[in-house]
């Protein structure tokens, strides 16, 4: 995590941004300029608010004017039908907005990728219709000459600058926020890999379910006060796909995931669409949407991640690829964790009578014609490294998605230290103790390796300085201690392997499931990795491990199954399963069995 120098640093920076722009809002004369500064401000407000959702998750928004609209329409309808100020009608507006954002969080956050933006475009253009259909055309702000300063209608539009600001301020306050604390790391484990930030025990949906609240009360927020700058509402000006569109396209082009982003995008591109418009808007009609348009093509070509970035890892990379800004190892290590085990003895000697820590029985997995896994029936000792092998397609990895609640078994029984556990979700079964790594290792690039460890430490803890603990720990216990600093890109293949498992440490399990984990290693680099897993068991965290590697895994496992066809072919001691006919044909085929049976080998 970002230290709290950094931190305020951020904070100051806000106030001073707030400030120049409250400075050149009073020193501009025209009334024109200050408008367009005032709009400037609400869509950088937007675009701050879109960013909170799919800035920091990934779950691209097409349709934030669903917000934007129903604040907008909110606090014309309300003066207009019940002489409501929008002093009062904007926060009514946020309530429309948070609750609107409830509703469309949980129905659409069972889809991810393409289909949640798709769908999220649906709500405002479905709303545009349904206001048209109710009479909506156009509505009016009623002008109030007798007390306009209730109604928020001033002389001087430099007012309403004033009045955008602070909700900027606001906005992006709540947005560092956001970003420095445990709910902004969770969004991007969430970000980068949303079923290893379940396997690291954090609820995905209710950290996605906040975010949307948030940001949709913030861009309701905001389309109420550009109602208040603009007198006329209508469904396309607020509904619209320009309004979702200039949300995206500001963040995109300043800087997604970052708080500065929106800022740097409103500010450059905006008053250039306008000051255009003004002067060549006559001969060119639609000039602002070729001003957008470039922005995409810029952003495309040049700045992917958007400016923000763009110049950050240009000065970073002066530097050198280090990030600065986390806080430095402390100088005496933490101690050793110490993980004590309930029942048993650590070190790979399981007890012979005592229960299993984990029991499978007749566990079958279906898709669709597929019986991946049929009738498993499966018992981990404590204290052992279990090897699960078989070739390609024999269903290892569903069977790790079945213990670890990413798929629920078709039929059987799964039981954890005697619980059973069908039907728990995966941070749920993180916070019971079972811990997960992925074949694929999927690092939070951009975040130092202390910063990806810490997503997986706040299982169980309660305090962020308590996750940090808990993450050097871990960083020490695999050896990563002099590379926390180093952003998680510029790791090597082992590196990267290790911070992987340092994650999964992170949160101390007590039976951990390592999938593949010496996959895309080479030969010097696998006994590094061995005897950190070697030393995890002797420390007392029971292992079961997938690999292909078969020469590494009888020097590691204790015990060995085998799957083929999502049946257990053979189950026992390595060299009792590795010399297993049945074994050696769904390895190598029936030929080899023969000839293995011929010369007695
Ligand atoms: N979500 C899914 N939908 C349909 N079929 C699936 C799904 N996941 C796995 N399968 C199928 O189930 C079978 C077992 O796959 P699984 O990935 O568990 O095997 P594996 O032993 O891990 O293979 P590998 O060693 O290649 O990773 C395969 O035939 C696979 O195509």
């Amino acid at each position: 995590m970002a230290s709290l120098s950094s931190y305020r640093r951020q904070q100051w920076l806000i106030v001073a941004v707030a400030l120049v722009y409250l400075t050149v809002a009073l020193l501009v004369p025209s009334s024109y300029y200050q408008l367009i500064i005032a709009q400037v401000v609400l869509w950088a407000t937007l675009g701050a608010a879109w960013n909170i959702l799919s800035g920091y998750s990934g779950l691209v928004s097409f349709g934030h004017a669903v917000f934007w609209g129903l604040g907008a329409y909110t606090v014309a309808l309300g003066m207009v039908f019940f002489n409501i100020s929008p002093w009062l009608g904007i926060p009514l507006g946020v309530v429309v907005g948070v609750t609107a954002a409830a509703i469309i969080g949980r129905i659409t956050f069972r889809l991810t990728g393409h289909y949640f933006a798709l769908a999220m475009l649906a709500y405002p253009l479905s709303i545009l219709y349904l206001f048209e259909w109710m009479g909506f055309q156009e509505v009016s702000l009623p002008i109030k000459r007798e007390n306009p300063v209730a109604y928020m209608q001033f002389q001087d539009p430099r007012v309403y600058c004033v009045l955008a600001l602070v909700l900027l301020t606001a906005c992006l306050f709540t947005a560092l926020r956001v970003e420095h604390s445990r709910f902004g790391m969770s969004l991007l484990a969430i970000k980068q890999n949303e079923r290893a930030a379940e396997a690291s025990g954090i609820n995905t949906l209710k950290w996605k379910m906040l975010a949307i609240m948030l940001s949709g009360g913030f861009a309701a927020a905001a389309g109420g006060l550009y109602a208040v700058l603009l007198l006329i509402v209508t469904p396309p000006s607020v509904f619209g796909v320009a309004v979702s569109s200039l949300a995206l396209i500001v963040t995109l082009f300043g800087g997604i995931g970052s708080i500065w982003g929106p800022v740097i995008g409103a500010s450059i591109l905006i008053p250039l669409a306008e000051v255009l418009h003004g002067e060549f808007g006559d001969k060119v009609p639609g000039i602002q949407g070729v001003v957008y348009g470039l922005a995409i093509i810029v952003t495309i070509l040049f700045a992917q991640q958007g400016v923000y970035w763009r110049v950050r890892d240009y000065l970073r990379g002066r530097r050198g690829g280090e990030l600065t800004e986390t806080a430095p190892a402390p100088e005496a290590e933490p101690a050793a964790p110490v993980i004590t085990l309930p029942v048993g003895k650590a070190g790979g000697k399981a007890s012979e009578n005592a229960e299993p820590m984990l029991q499978l029985s007749g566990v079958s997995r279906r898709f669709g014609g597929l019986l991946a896994l049929n009738e498993v029936a499966l018992n981990v000792q404590r204290g052992t490294i279990h090897g699960v092998i078989g070739p390609n397609g024999a269903g290892k990895t569903t069977l790790f998605n079945t213990i670890n609640g990413f798929l629920a078994p078709s039929a059987g029984s799964i039981r954890f230290e005697g619980r059973e556990v069908v039907g728990l979700r995966p941070d749920q079964l993180c916070k019971l103790g079972i811990g997960r790594t992925f074949q694929i290792v999927r690092p939070f690039a951009r975040m130092s390796v202390l910063q990806n460890i810490v997503v997986g430490s706040y299982v169980n803890t309660t305090s962020d300085a308590e996750a940090e603990q808990r993450a050097w720990e871990a960083i020490h216990r695999v050896g990563l201690t002099k590379e926390a600093h180093v952003a998680a890109g510029n790791l090597t293949t082992k590196q990267l392997r290790l911070m992987e498992l340092a994650r999964a440490l992170a949160p101390r399990p007590k039976l951990l499931l390592l999938d593949e984990t010496l996959a895309g290693l080479a030969e010097a680099e696998l006994d590094g990795i061995l005897s950190v897993v070697r030393q995890l068991c002797d420390q007392g965290v029971t292992i079961v491990i997938i690999e292909h590697t078969m020469q590494a895994m009888a020097r590691l496992a204790h015990h060995f199954t085998v799957l083929d066809h999502g049946s257990v072919i053979a189950d026992g001691a390595p060299q009792q399963v590795l010399n297993d006919p049945r074994v050696i044909e769904a390895y190598l085929g029936k030929r080899w069995v023969e000839r293995a049976a011929h010369t007695g080998t």
